[in-house]
């Protein structure tokens, strides 16, 4: 990653923009229905004002070509950001999990709508034709509306569990019963009180005495007798077997791990189902049960070989005793990583889970790895229309920990209210978040450093300057044009107190860095000329209401590759004429700073300053 990076400190000109802004097919952006698509097309004539008034690195005044040039951008994040500036954005994001409760187009939209950042399909579940129906629909949902939701594959994974109770919702184990769990197949209905387990090693693997929790301890067995292929089980803990339920055995206070802890990571099923997912083109691949290092470079290189210029990042699921044993080479190894405390809690002590689901965060945010909490959030509202007191303050806590997203499972994949569930999750997020602000929760976590060369050292040190200075001057927003998503990413890292608005030239970048704390991830066409790229950006959000004239901006960039040493980095401080910034400032009552006479450049950088300190009140 070259370190070729120009820092800018820039207002954006009030005059009126003479560039045009179109969203293709509208007569004008502001005439758009809520649900039009939001492709917007700019062109901008070589008499542009904003152009004249920004030289270019070399000092020379540049002419913008006439070229059109397009935009995406969403309706809901526009939305949020006309209506609450762009502090107010929330800075979490959100995957849900895709289910039969949100599998059509309607739904998905609906989700989208309600901010989902990234769709889940897990491969425990559904035929490929049902994953592939969905995924198409989100493509679509992408390229009309303006979209960047990712999609994530799950893997199955070898873990052993149950089957799928020959096509019941759930059966009901009662305390004494006798149940067969049988390594044999069955056809559908399976006979009274058994279940087939999907391992052959099963009936070996366990002992008399053993205790077999299902779903981590949702049902709990004690294993009575050995009959070659079938296990005998008395039931000590009644409860619900949910299909393809997840089982671990435990001897003398510990989960057994047997002959079983020698299964691939990746099954010959899950390597078709990463084809599939290659070939489908989806963005991120979750590994479960990741054991080791090797086998995340294993599918990085597969991927690299097949996916043809497609970057898909890998996460790393922490799930197992194993995986725990690895954290940070596996980690290193990943482009993220997901605390899956579904599958973790049934394999350490229930109460462990909160401090190694801390050090995962912290780990991931020191590696520069985006991280996902997950399971059970929001339980409840698979049944309920309002999660428990419980459940708003784990949501809260990972919110706290500024872990880069938080993942709905069965509450929307097969809940009763999924949209809810996702509102919950997002309220909770920008509730906490402007807490965590106002009590300057922010105080830097001493960041290591990440880089291994000096380029990227460069990088992130340029991130870490801007971020504070961010923080320090309360500017609006920090935009970085990047082509790999590194500065970004680095940026996102600084846990800044503003939104980073990440304007890349790819539509599969934006999608993936939509994973990721803070970023706004726009797709724009952009140059090797910073000078044009934030006169067309300041048009483009200004015309749209995205950005107001005297809001403040730091602008980087890592897309610059020629640049010599001595432009490396530049800052410049870019004056917001105009009595609108002053009146904005003027019409705060409440405003703790007030305007003083000064000159016309210190007022514009004032008024950015304080546009932001009233917005919290
Ligand atoms: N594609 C799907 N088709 C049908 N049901 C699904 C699908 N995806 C999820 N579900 C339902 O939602 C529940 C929760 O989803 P989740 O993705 O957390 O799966 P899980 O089976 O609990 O395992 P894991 O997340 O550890 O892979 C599942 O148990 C299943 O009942
Ligand atoms: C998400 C997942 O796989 C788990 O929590 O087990
Ligand atoms: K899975
Ligand atoms: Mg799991």
């Amino acid at each position: 990653m070259a370190a070729h990076s120009l820092l800018h400190l820039a207002a954006p000109k009030s005059v009126a923009p003479t560039s045009t802004l179109s969203p293709a097919g509208a007569a004008h952006p502001r005439l758009l229905p809520s649900h039009r698509p939001q492709r917007l097309v700019a062109s901008c004539s070589s008499a542009h004002p904003d152009l004249a008034a920004f030289p270019n690195p070399n000092g020379l005044l540049v002419a913008e070509p006439a070229a059109a040039a397009p935009v995406d951008i969403d309706v809901a994040t526009e939305a949020e950001l006309r209506e609450n500036g762009s502090r107010s954005t929330r800075r979490t994001k959100l995957v849900c999990t895709v289910g039969p409760a949100t599998c059509g187009p309607s739904e998905l939209e609906e989700l989208a709508v309600g901010g989902m950042n990234v769709a889940r399909l897990n491969m425990c579940h559904g035929d490929r034709e049902w994953h592939q129906k969905v995924i198409s629909s989100v493509r679509r949902l992408n390229e009309e509306k303006g979209y960047a939701v990712a999609v994530m594959m799950d893997t199955e994974g070898s873990e052993i569990h149950m089957g799928d109770l020959g096509g019941a919702p759930a059966a009901k184990a009662e305390d004494g019963e006798i149940w067969t769990f049988s390594v044999r197949s069955f056809e559908a209905p399976l006979p009274e009180l058994t279940v087939h387990v999907n391992y052959e090693g099963f009936a070996e693997d366990v002992r008399v005495g053993d205790d077999l929790l299902v779903d981590g301890g949702m049902a709990r067995f004690e294993v009575v007798e050995k009959l070659g292929p079938d296990v005998k089980c008395r039931c000590t803990d009644p409860g619900l077997l949910l299909p393809r339920a997840n089982l671990t055995f435990w001897r003398d206070g510990s989960v057994v791990r047997a002959k079983n802890a020698m299964l691939p990571t990746i099954t010959s099923k899950d390597w078709l189902d990463i084809d599939f997912g290659i070939a489908e083109g989806v963005d991120f691949i979750a590994v479960s049960f990741v054991k080791s290092a090797e086998v995340i470079n294993h599918l990085k290189s597969y991927i690299a070989a097949r996916s043809r210029g497609n970057d898909i990042a890998v996460i790393a699921k922490i799930e197992s005793i194993d995986s725990l044993t690895n954290l940070e080479e596996i980690i290193r190894a990943s482009d993220g990583a997901m605390v899956a405390r579904g599958d973790l809690g049934a394999q350490i002590p229930l109460e462990q889970v909160p401090s190694i689901q801390q050090k995962i965060v912290k780990l991931c945010r020191q590696l520069n790895k985006p991280v996902v909490v997950a399971s059970q959030l929001l339980e409840s509202m698979i049944e309920y229309p309002i999660p428990t007191r419980a459940e708003v303050a784990d949501v809260s806590e990972a919110v706290h920990q500024c872990a880069d997203a938080l993942m709905l499972s069965g509450e929307s994949a097969m809940g009763r209210y999924p949209d809810k569930a996702l509102s919950v999750l997002s309220s909770v997020s920008l509730r906490i978040e402007r807490w965590w602000r106002e009590e300057k929760h922010h105080e830097p976590l001493e960041l290591e450093d990440v880089s291994s060369s000096f380029a990227d050292k460069i990088s992130e040190e340029i991130c870490i300057s801007a971020a504070k200075m961010a923080n320090k001057l309360e500017v609006d927003a920090v935009f970085v044009y990047t082509k790999g998503g590194h500065m970004a990413s680095l940026l996102s890292r600084c846990r800044p107190d503003c939104p980073i608005f990440a304007f890349t030239n790819s539509t599969s970048m934006r999608r993936r860095l939509n994973l990721q704390w803070g970023l706004i991830p726009f797709r724009l066409t952009f140059s090797d000329d910073m000078e044009s790229n934030l006169n067309r950006t300041f048009s483009l959000l200004k015309a749209r209401g995205m950005i107001k004239p005297g809001d403040l901006v730091i602008a980087l960039s890592d897309m610059l590759q020629s640049i010599q040493d001595g432009q490396r980095l530049t800052v410049s401080v870019r004056r917001c004429p105009g009595p609108r910034s002053i009146n904005a400032c003027a019409s705060r009552p409440r405003c703790r700073l007030r305007p003083q006479p000064c000159s016309a450049s210190s007022t514009a950088i004032r008024c950015g300053a304080l546009g932001s300190a009233t917005r919290w009140w």
